[in-house]
């Protein structure tokens, strides 16, 4: 097998320990890992991309926000290129939600091309989820809320990826969203 494959076997193992105790919002409670997965794989097939580090870098993108693990150790562990990726795309959860959600919007435009197409897959599938199915406790306004905000992220992310960008625009504009 080649060494990218075990790499990414090996990331992908790491994230499902981090997460294993973790479930979607949905009402069937889906394993929190199946959207990790997901975001690498919209990359890796939707997306075209082959940067083994990026694909590293999506599975585990929401390692550090949302578990004990540490940028220090995605370092040790996985090396500095893909420990930067994710620190990039981790959110300073000890601020108040509605000041993250504005720095995401700030900072969009000034990250890592790499860091900017984990972002895009991260929103991509978390929109495709919402018209999947409305997480536990969200009105319909609090989805259409994640749409309008979500475009404001992507509107600084324009300019990395164009399949993906226009698999976007085409829930925005589903939405009636303006881009
Ligand atoms: N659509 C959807 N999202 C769910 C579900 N379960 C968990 N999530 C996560 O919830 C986050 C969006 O919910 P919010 O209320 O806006 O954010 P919060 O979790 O930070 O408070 C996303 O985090 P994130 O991946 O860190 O992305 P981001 O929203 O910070 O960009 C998403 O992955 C689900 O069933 N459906
Ligand atoms: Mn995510």
């Amino acid at each position: 097998m080649n060494s990218e494959a075990v790499l990414l076997l090996e990331t992908v193992h790491f994230a499902a320990e981090k997460h294993r105790n973790q479930r979607r919002k949905d009402t069937e409670q889906t394993p929190y890992i199946n959207h990790p997965i997901g975001v690498a794989r919209i990359l890796s097939h939707e997306g075209g991309v082959m940067d083994v580090e990026v694909l590293q870098a999506a599975l585990l993108h929401d390692t550090v926000e949302d578990t004990d693990t540490s940028i220090a150790e995605i370092q040790a562990t996985f090396g500095p290129v893909v420990a930067r990726i994710v620190q990039e795309v981790t959110d300073d959860k000890s601020l108040p939600k509605q000041e993250r959600k504005r720095q995401q919007v700030e900072h969009a435009p000034h990250c890592s091309p790499q860091a900017k197409l984990v972002k895009m897959a991260d929103k991509l599938y978390n929109l495709r989820d919402l018209n999947r199915c409305t997480p536990v406790g969200w009105t319909a306004e609090r989805v259409q809320e994640y749409f309008l905000w979500a475009c404001e992220v992507v509107k600084g992310l324009r300019g990395t990826n164009s399949v993906l960008e226009e698999k976007l625009d085409e829930l925005f504009k589903q939405r009636g969203v303006q881009l």
